[in-house]
């Protein structure tokens, strides 16, 4: 890249960044890295080396992982069937335990390594780590989804003492039961990712995905909305243009508004370092929801 551009260019970078470095430093950002934007190696090594770079300068930065995909291929390998309701998991008692084996033993334990690769500092932890994430059955419309949850509660401190030693927290989203119940939940990694966002008083709240951000059509990537107006939503359910796993990814985002979140982005996790460009500069790419 450096013999690509010239130095005054490369310097003008730097300075016309400056300005987000005064505005994050110091603040906290938590940022969704979604199952389907992790399945690529070299995109996934680019997304540590940003994340390793925002915490480098100060910006306390959490990283909340999900991994559908993943616990797809091993309920498969294992004869069972992936059933989705509304963009959930529809998740028994079995795949309860699957889930908690592929998002916190292995996922997680993968992400820490890569950033510690990376040159960061960083620590895995689950929802039931601490207390982090306390959760109840899920009671949505009369339907039942088994063992996933609502969050209940967060317990943020164990983050906020792990962000003052400069680490990135790595948490993946399997929750404890609440005061008594010692079930574990399978929580929606967008939607843990947005509670998070709200109990740490968090900046920004950025969800890394595959697509570029909320499509008008989701078949034709140029229908970008860059900018998602919360009231339009629900009609949008209605009608079908958001769809699947969009619901959670929208709600929450809404969410997070509510709890007094002030940026909160969906961001194309496939485009090399599309967090950088999102934090550093005014490319505005993905969709903002205001
Ligand atoms: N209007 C829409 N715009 C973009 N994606 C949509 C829309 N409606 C449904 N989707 C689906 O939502 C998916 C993103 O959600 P999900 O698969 O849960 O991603 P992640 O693994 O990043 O959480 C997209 O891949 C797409 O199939
Ligand atoms: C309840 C529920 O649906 N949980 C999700 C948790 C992982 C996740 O959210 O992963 P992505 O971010 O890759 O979609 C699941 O079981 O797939």
């Amino acid at each position: 890249m450096s013999e690509a551009i010239s130095n005054k260019d490369w310097a003008d970078i730097l300075v016309q960044a400056l300005p987000y470095f005064k505005q994050y430093v110091g603040k906290t950002i938590v940022v969704k890295y979604g199952g389907n934007a992790m399945l690529n190696e070299t995109l996934k090594a680019a997304v540590m080396e940003d994340l390793v770079l925002l915490s480098t300068i100060g910006i306390r930065t959490v990283l909340v992982h999900g991994g559908g995909p993943e616990i797809n291929a091993m309920l498969e390998k294992t004869g069972k069937e992936s059933k989705f309701i509304n963009g959930l998991r529809y998740t028994d008692a079995e795949t309860m335990e699957i889930v908690q084996m592929v998002l916190t033993g292995k996922l997680n334990k993968d992400i820490v390594g890569l950033l510690l690769q990376a040159g960061g500092k960083a620590v895995g932890l689950s929802g039931v780590d601490s207390g982090l994430l306390r959760a109840k059955k899920i009671d949505k419309d009369g339907v039942d989804l088994g063992f996933v949850g609502d969050v209940t509660e967060v317990h943020p401190e164990i983050l906020e003492t792990l962000l003052d030693k400069g680490y990135i927290p790595v948490v993946s989203t399997v929750a404890l039961g609440e005061q008594g119940d010692m079930s574990r939940y399978n929580i929606n990694a967008d939607t843990a990712a947005a509670k998070i966002a709200v109990a740490l008083k968090a900046e920004k709240f950025v969800q890394l995905t595959n697509v570029p951000g909320l499509l008008r059509d989701v078949n034709d990537p140029s229908s970008l909305i860059s900018r998602l107006d919360h009231v339009a939503v629900p009609s949008m359910i209605a009608t079908g243009v958001i769809s699947e796993g969009m619901i959670p990814k929208i709600e929450c985002n809404l969410e997070a508004i509510k709890g007094g979140v002030p940026r909160t982005y969906i961001i194309d996790g496939r485009v090399p370092h599309a967090l950088l460009i999102e934090m550093f500069s005014d490319r505005g790419i993905g969709t903002m929801i205001v």
